[in-house]
């Protein structure tokens, strides 16, 4: 039985617009870290303003957090979030070798899209933030349907129709919100050194041909690292080019 980490607040909300939303509009009273898990969002969104959908059993909730480091910093966060849904992933049935991880912040299992991670944050006037949020999808009971999603997007599949899997959303905040805690402990002591090498282990297409759309360009080339600021890293024919946000293609 996993059990929850002390200190940490959680909020569970039958329905709300989006747990982004409801974290957003807390965040100010909040003093400490808390998470917020909904069973139903009606306005559940994904990176780059893209609609989020969720079908019932699915798993939607964001983590409030008052991260003190620069917003270059803070945004490392979205690794750790990631190893932290894996494990969580792990400690619930899910097979280590089924489960890789796509940058910047989606984990796949079989090579379809399981879950993805948004950050949102709030600067605070003086060039630090006011408030973080990292917000949690995972398909644990159903997978979108692929036409409502972009051609070109990653195939979605859920963790009860590919692993025979069954979770509960409060029992899969539980996992998570523990795996996080333990992460999130690392980060702060050691910095990001241990948590991009974990990462890195688990990266999907590591050596491989990928090309990372940008807003007004495409780069090909072969996904050889990540850096320590985070960025995604191709070697490509004019030289390696770090990348600091795209969408990838496989
Ligand atoms: O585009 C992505 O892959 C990120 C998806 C993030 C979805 C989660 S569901 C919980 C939280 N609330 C939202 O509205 N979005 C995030």
């Amino acid at each position: 039985m996993t059990t929850w980490p002390e200190g940490v607040g959680r909020r569970i909300l039958p329905v709300t617009d989006s747990t982004m939303a409801e974290a957003a509009r807390r965040a100010p009273d909040t003093v400490g870290t808390e998470w917020i898990l909904a069973l139903d969002q009606t306005a559940g969104r994904g990176r780059r303003g893209r609609p989020w959908s969720m079908p019932p059993g699915n798993f939607a909730a964001s983590l409030i957090l008052h991260p003190s480091e620069p917003p270059q910093v803070v945004a490392l966060r979205s690794f750790v979030a990631a190893l932290a849904l894996r494990d969580a992933l792990i400690a619930v049935g899910a097979d280590p070798a089924a489960l890789s991880l796509k940058w910047p912040n989606d984990v796949l299992l079989e090579g379809g899209k399981l879950a993805g991670i948004l950050l949102e944050s709030l600067g605070d006037g003086r060039g630090g933030l006011a408030h973080l949020v990292i917000g949690f999808g995972v398909n644990l009971a159903a997978a979108p349907d692929a036409a409502q999603l972009e051609p070109s997007a990653v195939r979605p599949v859920s963790l009860a129709e590919t692993a025979d899997l069954v979770v509960a959303p409060e029992a899969f905040l539980d996992a998570l919100a523990t795996a996080y805690a333990a992460h999130e402990a690392r980060f702060t002591t050691y910095g990001f050194g241990p948590i991009r090498t974990a990462w890195l282990a688990q990266a999907a297409r590591l050596g491989e041909v990928i090309t990372a759309r940008l807003p007004n360009d495409s780069v090909t080339g072969t996904f050889c690292d990540v850096d320590m600021e985070g960025n995604l890293v191709l070697e490509t024919a004019k030289g390696r080019r770090p990348i600091a946000a795209a969408d990838i293609f496989f």
